[in-house]
């Protein structure tokens, strides 16, 4: 059984990609430091390892110590906003803790890798919808660290013989549609997230970031992935590396763009109630429409999605934030479950 290295594999993407991995037959190992994962994302049975991926030393002896043949990297810093707050921790975690995992495998001998990009890696797209050849001019650090730990996997291929997909993603939503996992986060930001917020009551309303974009309804147009078809879409791309395929940059999203207010309609009809919303003025460094050209990720890896619709995404998501929440621990339960 081919045996995985899953950085991030307590997170939101990360979990789902344990899951897909176990669905498809592989054995996944994650390592994580917990400091947005949660131990209980990782499910029983999967080795469990806490610490910074920034520590090669560490990655080196986690792949040789369960015989792991590629890894993924999911670990990263993700918020936008916190990023331009605080470069250098971004810096430091997402470039760091890629060139901590490329000094371990290669140390171990572990030369193949998938890596999570992001969409942010263009900055505001001149056309659209985007190709993976369009200019890269990211617009804020998150963005930018992400394409900096791109072109430091693209130079180690080169040197050290290192074959690499990296998945640029769209905006990724929804939860797992067994319900086995989601986003866990509390403070969500994400539209989907908070339209689901507000559809459970959870809060009064949604604010939509303007309505004066040049787009069909004046609000801002991005491509939903379905978090489930993402991971299948990282087994694809470990297979084709498995296979002896070759590096790739790819973008991972559907083709098809949906407005803030399309969302919102999503929402109300999964949640069979209104969604309340006011307008207010465009979020700073919002470009307008974001929309994959996304015909490589399913030509060369061969990836079919299977949760294609906003519906679906939106209904999943729904239904995980949703769910009754765990029962609360009695007196004497240990409180995390102990892992391999
Ligand atoms: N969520 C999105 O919309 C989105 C969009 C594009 C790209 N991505 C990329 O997907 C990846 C996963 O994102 P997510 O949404 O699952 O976020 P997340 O915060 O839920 O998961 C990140 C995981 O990495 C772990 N981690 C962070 N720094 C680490 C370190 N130095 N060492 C070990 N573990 C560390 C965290 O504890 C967490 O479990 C990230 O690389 C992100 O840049 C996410
Ligand atoms: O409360 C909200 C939240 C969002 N929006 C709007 O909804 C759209 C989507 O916004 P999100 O915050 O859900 O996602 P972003 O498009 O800003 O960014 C996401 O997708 C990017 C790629 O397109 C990057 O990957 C980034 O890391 C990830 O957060 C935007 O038009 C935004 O203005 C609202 O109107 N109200």
């Amino acid at each position: 059984m081919t045996r995985v290295l899953v950085t991030g594999g307590a997170g939101y993407i990360g979990s789902q990609a344990v899951l897909a991995l176990l669905d498809a037959g592989y054995q996944p190992v994650v390592l994580d430091d917990l400091s947005t994962g949660l131990r209980e994302a990782v499910p029983e049975g999967v080795p469990l390892v806490v610490g910074d991926v920034a520590d090669a030393n560490l990655v080196a002896s986690t792949l040789r110590a369960h015989r792991a043949e590629a890894a993924m990297h999911f670990a990263a810093s993700l918020v936008v906003p916190e990023s331009v707050a605080q470069p250098l921790a971004y810096w430091r975690n997402n470039l760091a803790g890629t060139l901590g995992l490329l000094e371990g495998c290669v140390a171990a001998g572990v030369r193949r890798l998938v890596f999570s990009s992001t969409a942010a890696v263009y900055g505001i797209p001149d056309t659209l919808p985007v190709r993976e050849d369009a200019p890269c001019r990211p617009i804020n650090p998150y963005g930018a660290s992400k394409l900096a730990a791109e072109r430091l996997i693209g130079d180690a291929a080169t040197a050290h013989g290192v074959s690499f997909v990296a998945l640029r993603y769209f905006n990724v939503a929804g939860a797992d549609p067994a319900g086995r996992t989601g986003r866990r986060r509390p403070g969500a930001t994400h539209l989907i997230a908070v339209a689901c917020d507000a559809a459970l009551g959870r809060r009064d309303a949604v604010t939509v970031y303007g309505d004066d974009y040049d787009t069909p309804d004046g609000t801002g147009v991005r491509d939903y992935v379905h978090v489930a078809d993402l991971a299948t879409a990282h087994v694809a791309a470990l297979r084709h590396l498995l296979e002896g395929g070759r590096s790739l940059t790819l973008n991972c999203g559907y083709g098809r763009g949906h407005s803030v207010l399309a969302v919102l309609r999503a929402v109300e009809r999964a949640a069979g109630r209104p969604v309340p919303h006011r307008i207010a003025p465009r979020r700073a460094g919002d470009p307008p429409a974001v929309i994959a050209v996304a015909d490589g990720v399913r030509q060369l890896l061969g990836w079919h999605p299977m949760h294609d619709s906003l519906d679906r995404i939106v209904s999943d998501a729904l239904a995980w934030e949703g769910r009754p929440a765990a029962p609360p621990l009695l007196p004497g339960q240990p409180a995390e479950r102990a892992h391999a």
